[in-house]
């Protein structure tokens, strides 16, 4: 069987629907980085990727993803109790509706102070402008210093710079990587301040941040987290939170090539911009699949998936499959009006359970951010100018190329 690695990072986002259609469906066999690989998608195989039986995570992302997207010891990377209880950590600091609703806050305020800044007639790409109204807001919501602004601005760079540079070999990846090495400083600095002013070790029943919360987290072996490991996952609360600028981008291009869509938008009435994220975050390319390896011979479907063997969950797939979805490629934010998604069924951040296993802790979070900032972006009086448009599926993550600029009027 032929390795798929060239393939995937030719064809990007196609390569896994396209091999799907070619293998008729069902477990698609492949080898990836060497190693035999399996992938699936559907519903009934969220249920089964995600039963730590079947899929393990340990040792399964390859060292060039830690060190630009994760980091090492990231929660990402564990399994069983001590998965658990890091999870907890995530899951209590992201899920808690009064927390999501001061975020929220914070987003519009500084949506707002930069809107101000826009002349009428200047040129902005929308882009570079939501990435850093996101590092603001997250920032002064996880107890991160929003002072000085050179700090924060450097801050938006590499925390976009990470997530843009994780799936290419070029000089993308390599910034990534950098812009990884100097925040982990940074924050391990940061937390090792909040340990020495406080010997407890930042320890007190409702840590006030987030960053005092990672600071003041015990694992399952009742140990505080090394300083390194600890600003990983501040950076895996901060990082994916910027990431979001993606799909505001996203949402950016939806409303241009159906401006229908932006009045009802802009009104917002019975939860029609929750609707157009639930409809964002699926139509549009962002995390292509999520992978783990068999820890045993596992069967799926009455096909053998073997030990050490590769699997891989087609979310991008799973989100244009036409079994699951009439119309795949047409945008309708009607899909999701007055219902919201099956567990399984629409999967941009994963699926399965999110205490129990990896599934993403963080779509509160987004579609808090999306729901707060796309009817702003509908009611915002503004052109947009010709451009380039495109997104490239071959290029992952991808986006529209110009990185939409946007003409206040
Ligand atoms: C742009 C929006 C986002 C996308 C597309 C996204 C996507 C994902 C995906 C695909 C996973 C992996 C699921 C798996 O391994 O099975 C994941 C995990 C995770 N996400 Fe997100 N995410 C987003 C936003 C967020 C936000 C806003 C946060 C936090 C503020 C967050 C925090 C995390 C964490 C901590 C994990 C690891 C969970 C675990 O391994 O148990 N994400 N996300």
């Amino acid at each position: 069987m032929l390795d798929s690695t060239l393939p995937l990072l030719s064809q990007g986002y196609a390569w896994l629907p396209d091999l799907t259609r070619k293998q008729g469906g069902g477990v698609v066999r492949t080898r990836l980085l060497g190693k035999p690989a399996v992938a699936l998608r559907g519903p009934a195989a969220v249920a089964f990727f995600y039963d730590e039986a079947h899929v393990r995570r340990r040792t399964a992302l390859p060292e060039p993803i830690l060190s630009t997207l994760f980091g090492h010891g990231a929660v990402h990377t564990l399994d069983g109790e001590e998965h658990r209880r890091r999870k907890a950590l995530f899951v209590s600091l992201l899920t808690d509706a009064s927390g999501i609703a001061r975020l929220a806050e914070h987003v519009a305020e500084e949506w707002e102070r930069a809107r101000k800044e826009w002349r009428t007639g200047s040129r902005l790409t929308l882009f570079d402008e939501v990435s850093l109204v996101l590092t603001r807001a997250v920032c002064a919501w996880t107890g991160v210093p929003t002072e000085p602004e050179e700090d924060v601005r450097l801050l938006a760079r590499d925390l976009v710079a990470m997530v843009d540079g994780f799936a290419t070999a070029g000089p993308r990846h390599w910034r990534a990587r950098r812009a990884r090495a100097r925040q982990e400083e940074r924050l391990a600095g940061l937390i090792e301040e909040i340990r020495r002013t406080d010997p407890s070790g930042g320890d007190t029943a409702r840590p006030s941040t987030a960053l005092r919360a990672v600071a003041a987290h015990r694992d399952a072996d009742g140990h505080l987290l090394d300083a390194r490991t600890a600003a990983v996952e501040i950076l895996n609360v901060l990082r994916p939170t910027i990431a979001v600028t993606w799909f505001v981008v996203f949402g950016a291009h939806a409303l241009h090539r159906k401006p229908e869509l932006r009045a009802p938008l802009a009104e917002d009435r019975d939860g029609y911009a929750r609707a157009f994220a639930h409809e964002v975050r699926r139509f549009y390319p962002f995390a292509p699949f999520v992978a783990g390896l068999a820890p045993q011979d596992v069967e799926w479907r009455g096909q053998r998936i073997a030990e050490g063997t590769m699997v891989l969950l087609d979310l991008y797939g799973q989100n244009h499959d036409p079994e699951l979805w009439t119309d795949p490629y047409t945008f309708d934010p009607e899909r999701f009006t007055g219902r919201e998604p099956g567990r399984d069924e629409l999967v941009p951040q994963g699926g399965g359970e999110v205490s129990g296993g990896h599934r993403c802790p963080g779509e509160d979070v987004t579609l808090a951010v999306l729901s707060t900032l796309l009817p702003r972006l509908a009611r915002l009086d503004h052109r947009v100018p010709g451009q380039d448009l495109r997104i490239p599926l071959r290029r992952v993550p991808t986006l529209p190329r110009s990185g939409f600029v946007i003409e206040p009027v």
